[in-house]
């Protein structure tokens, strides 16, 4: 029988217990909702009636397990006023049985356990609860999308603007146009269903994007002078980081105003949840760049196809396409260092797949190889808006590193095209199952805000939605593990050679190691800048799924 865990307080910043009486600490059972910090200011712009960022909500129960609990208002401000849902009225989600989440219901991170393992680290589950913190007729939501496009990005807006219409009566939904700095910069739009009816059929956003520009206190004060209490904000890793800090601003404020992020990365590299909307789309569209590509390459002798994906510090996109597709040769990614010339090398691969068969696909990550870049031409330093590094073109300098290798030997001509899709990639409609989970998404994310959750990014979290808090998902990137079964299934698939050094991983393989690395958990930074003899010595010590 499943017993309810007994939640016991944990401050990671305190060693001793926390006391109902004292605001600071979290005061927790299993039913009441943990507060801390009392709101004694008023809302007036600017003013420090709450300081410092809010601490983490940790709460534990028996057995190991832990719950990273996301904020909620009633931390902050006393004695809010709860709602019936209204959707216990509604006629098409009458027939659930049991339609409200129970308040105690956790997804968990880890769900491959040992008998004696502990139960781990969950997040609260997403979904509607039977008490709401709004009144319909009182929320005014807005809807932002920042950074670079994403097949999705229209059918989450739509799905919002529908589901707070539709299951929760909230009429009165705003469009903030190009980005974060359209809160100061720019006008609103309007949302309701009719508006977003068929948005979901068009690629990009109807409401604009755009990279820099994040002025929290302008921002804060714009959701303040507009009325705003429901910030709806998709983004990446740039975007939830700014989330984040329009609701610690919020919070310090002493504002009403739940801030909720729904992860948008056509590169996948959020880390924590399943994965982000629109990488299904990206992978199947980048086929038909390479079934272009493979086209070229064996309709002519000793053809090479070269193709460019998004990718800047994950190669998810590279790796699921060329798993899917089965005509590639050679896939190229940031993490996975590689070298061209010598014993085990890129050129020489190329020189035997090419006499072994003819033709070759190879695909290449926009973030691949850039070591090898910056060493063969001047170091560019340059940097967009938001601040993230300018990358130069990977698929561009590898395409034109082979046709002077190969010239050069003079025994093998070849003929190579290169293929550039990524922008075409990213700016095309979500597909079928992108939409149904951007759909999915969007609903978890109104549940979350309706029901008076803040400070939180809505996720799949194997395969359940979750709440979860924000630096959780913007402390680190998700990275393609490549001492994981997934990219040695790649290596099997492709036959291309690791780019590691044999010794090293035979020597390594022999020694015990203290270091585990946990199946889709690992921080491989390091991985990215490391040479391939390093990632020899992290191949040993290997333990994932
Ligand atoms: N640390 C930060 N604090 C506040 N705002 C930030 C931070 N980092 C980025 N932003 C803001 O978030 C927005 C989007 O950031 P960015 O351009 O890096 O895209 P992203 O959300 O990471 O998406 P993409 O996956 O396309 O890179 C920008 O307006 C940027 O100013
Ligand atoms: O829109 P921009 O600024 O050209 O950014 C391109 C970058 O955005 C991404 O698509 C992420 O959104 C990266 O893969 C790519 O490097
Ligand atoms: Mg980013």
């Amino acid at each position: 029988m499943a017993t309810t865990p007994r939640f016991r307080c944990f401050d990671p910043t305190n060693s001793y217990a926390a006391t109902p009486d004292h605001p600071r600490r979290f005061s927790t059972t299993s039913n009441s909702t943990p507060r801390y910090y009392n709101n004694n200011n008023n809302n007036s712009k600017g003013t420090m009636g709450i300081s410092a960022n809010s601490e983490p909500k940790i709460i534990t129960g028996d057995a190991g397990y832990v719950l990273e609990d996301v904020p909620h208002l009633s931390d902050y401000i006393p004695d809010l006023p709860t709602y019936p849902n209204p959707l216990q009225d509604n006629p098409s989600y009458s027939v659930v049985k049991q339609y409200f989440v129970n308040v105690d219901d956790s997804v968990a991170q880890t769900i491959v356990v040992q008998k004696d393992s502990p139960r781990g680290i969950h997040f609260r589950r997403a979904g509607p609860r039977q008490k709401v913190y709004f009144e319909p007729d009182d929320v005014r939501a807005c809807i932002v999308t920042c950074g670079g496009l994403c097949p999705g990005l229209n059918t989450v807006i739509r799905e919002i603007v529908c589901g707070l219409y539709y299951m929760y009566g909230v009429h009165r939904i705003l469009g903030i146009e190009g980005g974060y700095r359209g809160f100061y910069a720019r006008n609103t739009i309007p949302l309701t269903p009719k508006v977003v009816n068929d948005i979901h059929k068009r690629g990009g956003t109807i409401l604009g994007t755009s990279r820099g520009g994040h002025d929290t206190s302008k921002i804060v004060d714009s959701i303040q002078d507009r009325g705003i209490n429901q910030v709806y904000i998709l983004g990446g890793d740039g975007t939830q980081k700014g989330a984040s800090v329009i609701f610690e601003e919020c919070r310090r404020r002493g504002l009403n105003v739940a801030v909720a992020g729904i992860p948008k990365t056509i590169d996948n590299d959020i880390p924590v949840i399943d994965k982000s909307f629109g990488f299904d789309t990206a992978v199947e569209e980048a086929q038909r760049a390479i079934n272009a590509a493979h086209v070229e390459a064996e309709s002519i002798e000793n053809g090479i196809g070269v193709v460019k994906l998004m990718g800047r510090y994950s190669g998810f996109i590279a790796m699921y396409a060329t798993l899917a597709s089965r005509d590639v040769d050679c896939c190229l990614i940031p993490e996975s260092p590689f070298y061209l010339e010598g014993a085990g090398g890129l050129f020489e691969y190329i020189e035997k797949r090419l006499k072994e068969n003819g033709h070759m696909v190879i695909v290449i990550a926009e973030g691949a190889g850039q070591e090898l870049l910056a060493e063969s031409r001047l170091a560019m330093n340059h940097q967009d808006a938001s601040g993230n590094k300018l990358l130069q073109d990977s698929g561009l300098w590898l395409s034109q590193k082979i046709k002077d290798h190969f010239s050069k030997l003079n025994k093998m001509s070849i003929n190579l095209k290169y293929i550039d899709p990524t922008y075409m990639i990213r700016a095309i409609p979500s597909n079928a199952s992108d939409n149904v989970y951007c759909t999915l998404l969007a609903h978890s994310v109104v549940h979350g805000a309706m029901a008076g959750y803040t400070g939180f990014t809505v996720g799949s979290v194997n395969g359940r939605h979750a709440y979860i808090p924000f630096h959780r998902v913007t402390e680190r990137q998700n990275k393609v593990v490549i001492t994981d079964r997934m990219w040695a299934r790649l290596l099997s698939s492709t036959h291309q050679p690791s780019f590691l050094d044999p010794k090293e991983v035979a020597k390594n393989k022999g020694e015990e190691t203290e270091t585990h690395l946990v199946n889709g958990e690992n921080h491989l930074e390091e991985t990215a800048s490391a040479t391939p003899k390093e990632v020899g010595n992290q191949q040993a010590t290997y333990s994932g799924n």
